[in-house]
């Protein structure tokens, strides 16, 4: 398969900040790659290395181009910071970035495709933050790109907003569109992304599919019990256990064993509140790799640190926006 980027050794250094530091990868024909760090990683440096927006050391090609030679027809960008006219319609902006292009799709079909056919007339700043995403989105659709490059596409936008977004990124995907996209919800890049690139500190420190890193850099799955057992109950379960401050941890229990679990911890004669079974994401790996968590709004919380006050290592699919 075709690589549609390829970035080889990309360094870029503001002053003293070295924001990329010998950067490589490549993004095959149709694949979605998102790229995950936490503010200040060095998504959006990296964003404008492969567009050739700024001057970076290394090479980039796009499809096999110099970026600054490429049909910017071919290439839509979400920024990071898109911020239309609070006064255009939907339709109006659309409409606007068409006018652009020699050649551009029919407006209410890219509207369609945004789900916003019902709220084309509404002036953008009456929209809702999912729906201006969406907007915005639509602007970067409307020459039909081959290549489609969203910087943090569901920055600040509530939870159903951002679902929202995730199906339309997937029905491109599901189209054929080559995506690279930058993140810190972790949740977002799982469900999206054919394979992930893990940004710390302008270093791309691992690359490949979800499953992949999860299952190299995750660590075991754990079911946690708060309970009044006693220290000798980890002898009873043929999983590794632990028992401090109330809390049982149990590693690895595949799902379908939990009742068994259960079962085993009640014929000891203790008693238990709650019961938590979870498993290892990419938190976990960023967690591992890094000794950093990427709290909700980008922030990093090193190991041993007191987590933010947005809540620590957190980064779902439902929660945390700002
Ligand atoms: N134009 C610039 N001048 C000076 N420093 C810059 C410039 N652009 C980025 N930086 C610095 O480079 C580093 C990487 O920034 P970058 O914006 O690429 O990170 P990011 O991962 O996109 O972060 P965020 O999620 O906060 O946007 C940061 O330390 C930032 O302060």
């Amino acid at each position: 398969m075709a690589a549609t980027v390829v970035a080889e050794d990309v360094r870029r250094v503001y002053g003293d900040t070295v924001a990329l530091d010998g950067v490589s990868l490549s993004i095959d024909e149709g694949e979605v790659f998102a790229l995950i760090g936490p503010n200040g990683a060095g998504k959006t440096t990296l964003v404008r290395a492969l567009l050739g927006t700024t001057d970076a050391e290394g090479t980039v090609r796009v499809f096999d181009q110099s970026p600054r030679a490429v049909d910017r027809a071919r290439i839509g960008l979400l920024p990071q910071n898109f911020d239309p006219p609070d006064r255009l319609t939907a339709r109006e902006l659309v409409s606007y970035y068409g006018g652009l292009y020699d050649e551009s799709r029919d407006v209410d079909s890219v509207l369609d495709d945004v789900g916003l056919a019902d709220d084309a007339d509404t002036w953008y700043e009456n929209l809702s933050g999912g729906q201006q995403r969406r907007t915005c989105l639509g602007t970067t659709l409307v020459n039909d790109p081959d290549l489609l490059v969203l910087d943090e596409p569901t920055t600040g936008i509530d939870p159903a907003g951002r679902r929202a977004v995730w199906r339309l990124i997937e029905d491109l995907a599901a189209g054929g569109t080559t995506v690279f996209l930058t993140t810190h919800y972790m949740a977002e890049a799982e469900r999206l992304a054919d394979r992930v690139g893990l940004l710390a500190d302008g270093k791309l420190i691992a690359c490949d599919a979800p499953d992949s890193l999860i299952a190299n850099h995750g660590g075991d799955s754990r079911l946690v019990v708060d309970t009044d057992a006693e220290p000798s109950v980890t002898n009873e379960f043929s999983y590794p256990s632990e028992l401090a401050d109330g809390q049982l941890t149990i590693y690895d229990v595949p799902p379908e064993a939990i009742g068994d679990v259960v079962e085993t911890l009640e014929a000891t004669g203790a008693s238990y509140d709650s019961l938590s079974w979870t498993e290892p994401d990419l938190e976990d790996v960023y967690l591992d790799l890094t000794g950093q968590a990427v709290t909700a709004s980008g922030e990093v919380v090193r190991a041993g640190e007191t987590p933010l006050a947005d809540g620590g290592r957190v980064d779902t699919a439902a929660g945390g926006d700002r």
